[in-house]
């Protein structure tokens, strides 16, 4: 896998932006198609599979247990499942959390030896949020730094049911202990302390098992999957980077997206922006137009629900009126990047003015006025690259450039072509 470095430069227009765009299958149901394929005996059919490098991670992670995966003509994924040994070789998952945060519990229902690592950013994120609950449940686990980091070394098999209330709102460790505990003996129920997507939970019932949900605590029992037809749909982390480019700059249309609950609240944060956002929910489209935008507050409980989205939301901030002010936010710090940190430098090379707090940001918006042309660093971070080149195309006139460009691959492969198509802008990428 390469290593993240090369850089984007994007003279933009003063158009703004217009057209439509089809983004990508959504990337969380992707990972979870794939393994809940895999678990299944017998055969399962994707569409719409994201071809980012995350999701195929977690597809060659998942072919070390003899899971056979062909790819149709069509773009459909034929997915012959069933854990037929214990992984031949290291899961190498890549830059992707969700890959290896699932992936571990599918590894502790096994019973034999995993072991999963990915590249030096993943290498780096928190593993004990995993490892923790999965000791708790009879798995033997160990990894690097007393336990924290990547490798993880997973002997799995004979697992006991536990419930267990997060210390904090993840659905990839909400993810990791139900598939665990569809081999674990007795139910297993995990509390959250904030709601979560809950494609998990959803897609397990799709598939057969025995979900249960109550308030914040859903509750699995062990028993085995049946084989299931998945279509992913858009994925809305991926739109809301054209929603942004749009709110402050043009219009577009965002077609077949998932907008089920705990995906789609960046339109709610873009319309109390003052953004003009129109939603139809029977076809899960999307049309956003510009209008001024002002600043607003976002809290703790707002973050599960647009985790991934800040950076770009940052974006519309800083061409806002007035003051945002971002707290509750310290889960991203441990992204990707240290998102916190990665956010505000991109927003400061821009001309920008804002200011980390030790939880999340204060970002100064600008209102009308154009950003600078800017030199950003995305830190080996795909969401901080892909909101850059939204700065650039949708507020800085002149050339932007984008160090660490290639991260983009690992959840949005043909960005630059849609970036191109929609903004007209002129982009050269430097290998
Ligand atoms: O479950 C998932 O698919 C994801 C959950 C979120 O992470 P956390 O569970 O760490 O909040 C999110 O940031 C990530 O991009 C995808
Ligand atoms: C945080 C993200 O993904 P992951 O945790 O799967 O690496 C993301 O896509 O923004």
């Amino acid at each position: 896998m390469h290593e993240h470095d090369s850089v984007l430069s994007v003279t933009a227009p003063t158009s703004g932006v217009k057209g439509t765009v089809q983004v990508p299958g959504d990337k969380s149901i992707s990972h979870r198609a794939l393994i809940l394929a895999a678990l299944s005996e017998g055969t399962s059919t994707i569409t719409g599979l994201s071809r980012g490098e995350d999701p195929t991670s977690t597809r060659g992670a998942l072919s070390r247990f003899g899971v056979e995966f062909v790819d149709q003509p069509d773009g459909a994924v034929l997915v012959h499942g069933g854990l037929r040994h214990e992984p031949v070789d290291v899961l190498d998952c890549g830059n992707a959390g969700t890959g290896i945060r699932l992936l571990s519990g599918v590894c502790a229902g096994y019973p034999g030896l995993s072991v999963l690592t990915g590249d030096q950013y993943l290498r780096r994120r928190p593993m004990d949020r995993v490892a923790e609950p999965l000791r708790l449940m009879g798995a033997r686990v160990d990894a690097r730094d007393g336990g924290r980091l990547a490798p993880l070394v997973i002997r799995g098999g004979g697992l006991s049911g536990i419930t267990y209330e997060l210390p904090k709102a993840s659905a990839q460790v909400k993810s990791c202990l139900l598939l665990a505990g569809l081999s674990a003996t007795g139910p297993t129920t995990v509390i959250e302390p904030h709601p979560t997507r809950a494609h998990t939970e959803e897609m397990l019932l799709a598939a057969g098992a025995r979900i249960e949900v109550e308030g914040t605590a859903v509750t699995v029992h062990p028993g085995p999957l049946a084989p299931t037809d998945h279509a992913v749909p858009g994925d809305p982390s991926q739109a809301a980077f054209w929603a942004v480019a749009a709110a402050l700059a043009g219009e577009i249309e965002l077609p077949n997206l998932y907008l089920g609950f705990g995906r789609a609240d960046f339109l709610g944060i873009l319309r109390r922006m003052g953004a003009d956002v129109q939603v139809e929910e029977s076809t899960g489209s999307v049309r956003v137009a510009s209008a001024p935008l002002r600043g607003v507050e976002i809290t703790g409980a707002d973050v599960p629900g647009i985790v991934d989205e800040i950076p770009v939301l940052a974006i519309a901030a800083a061409g806002a009126e007035g003051t945002t002010v971002i707290s509750g936010a310290d889960e991203l710090r441990v992204k990707e990047s240290d998102r916190v940190t990665s956010t505000v430098a991109m927003l400061n090379a821009f001309g920008v003015r804002a200011e980390e707090r030790p939880d999340g940001m204060v970002i100064h918006g600008q209102g009308d006025a154009a950003f600078s042309p800017a030199q950003v660093d995305s830190a080996g971070d795909h969401r901080i690259a892909m909101a850059a080149a939204v700065a650039a195309v949708a507020r800085a006139g002149g050339q932007s450039t984008i160090s660490g460009w290639g991260s983009v691959a690992t959840s949005y492969p043909g960005f630059v072509e849609d970036l191109v198509e929609v903004s007209g802008a002129t982009v050269n990428l430097d290998p």
